[in-house]
């Protein structure tokens, strides 16, 4: 069976993309880190709604019209009303705190492997970018049980529990989600190659940044799979790219959750859904901690851009192949693609 994991293999890093910084050793940002001024901040005068991603309830009786409005002019928006316990959303939290805060000798004997895809380690898109940014994390992909063993060999089980019961929350969430998009978009569940999915769980730690105008928490991205829920803790950081405006910040909602649209989602929409283009910004207050859940299809599924009254903008492809190009190519991936 082909997994999202193997997906990655074909494309090994380099040690020197892997391997995060040890932040508790330095008292100012090295030059390795430190990233050219970022002067791009958005004009002064904007309506709220231009400067805040829309706010859905999904218990709410029109929410499919909202979560469309929201995928076609933000590609992102904050759910409430998921179904999500708060305890489980403060548990998850507090377990990845508790990796991030383990010394860095500790940390680095989970280090993700070149071609692998699970484990701790540098941002995926650190290849991409002459500087390193202010991050570090860690992926799981289901059981979290080998890795987290070698972090804590004796008390690993409720780090791995607070884990699955997460990604299997996550996963009926995404599902819900993903029924609304599709009925947003008027495609049937028929419409689209595959009927089950898969998922990857990434713990993200943004360390307290001694001079936060000169590094970066996340350089700009885009995600790559269908969708993606955050969970981002209550600090600031987080921020969307939206043209004509500029960057935007996405200020953290209690008990709220972020969704945001990925480059398949845009593929199989037949860009009538933005994918989201966004970033996180150090900060020198508090140690940031979030946790995305990236949802897609299973690695061989067929991608295939769906709407009745536009010819294709995208080629056709599986996930695996994507995830390849995007892997050698980052922001150029669905350029490639184009028709
Ligand atoms: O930490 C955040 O708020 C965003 C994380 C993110 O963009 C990612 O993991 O892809
Ligand atoms: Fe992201």
């Amino acid at each position: 069976m082909s997994t999202l994991s193997e997906a990655y293999a074909d494309s090994p890093l380099h040690l020197q993309h892997i391997i995060p910084m040890d932040f508790e050793s330095v008292q100012t940002v090295p030059d390795s880190h430190s990233w050219p001024q970022i002067t791009d901040f958005p004009p002064a005068v904007r309506s709220d709604e231009e400067l805040t991603i829309p706010i859905i309830d999904l218990t709410a009786p029109h929410v499919v019209e909202l979560v469309g409005d929201a995928c076609r002019t933000w590609g992102m928006f904050q759910v409430t009303g998921h179904g999500v316990p708060s305890i489980l959303l403060e548990d998850v939290e507090s377990e990845a705190r508790r990796l991030f805060e383990l010394p860095a000798r500790q940390k680095i004997k989970a280090l993700r492997s070149p071609g692998g895809a699970t484990g701790y380690g540098a941002a995926r898109i650190a290849p991409f970018f002459s500087k390193n940014m202010w991050h570090e994390g860690f992926t799981i992909m289901g059981s979290s049980v080998d890795h987290a063993r070698e972090l804590w060999p004796h008390d690993y089980k409720r780090f791995c529990d607070a884990m699955d019961d997460y990604q299997k929350k996550m996963k009926v969430l995404s599902y819900k989600l993903w029924l609304l998009i599709l009925k947003s978009l008027d495609i049937t569940e028929e419409q689209v190659n595959w009927s089950s999915s898969d998922g990857a769980l990434q713990l993200n730690s943004y360390p307290c940044c001694p001079d936060p105008n000169r590094a970066i928490g996340l350089a700009p991205h885009t995600d790559t799979l269908l969708l993606t829920i955050l969970h981002q803790s209550n600090s600031n950081g987080l921020q969307i790219f939206r043209d004509g405006v500029g960057w935007v910040s996405v200020s953290p909602l209690s008990g709220a959750l972020v969704v945001n649209a990925g480059d398949l989602l845009h593929i199989v929409s037949n860009g009538r859904f933005s994918t989201a283009y966004h970033r996180v910004m150090a900060n020198q207050a508090c140690h940031r901690v979030s946790i995305a859940y990236f949802y897609g299809p299973p690695a061989e599924s067929l991608m295939v851009p769906v709407c009745e009254t536009q010819f294709p903008l995208y080629r056709s492809l599986t996930v695996k192949e994507y995830i390849s190009i995007k892997a050698k190519h980052l922001e150029k991936a669905l350029l490639l693609i184009r028709i």
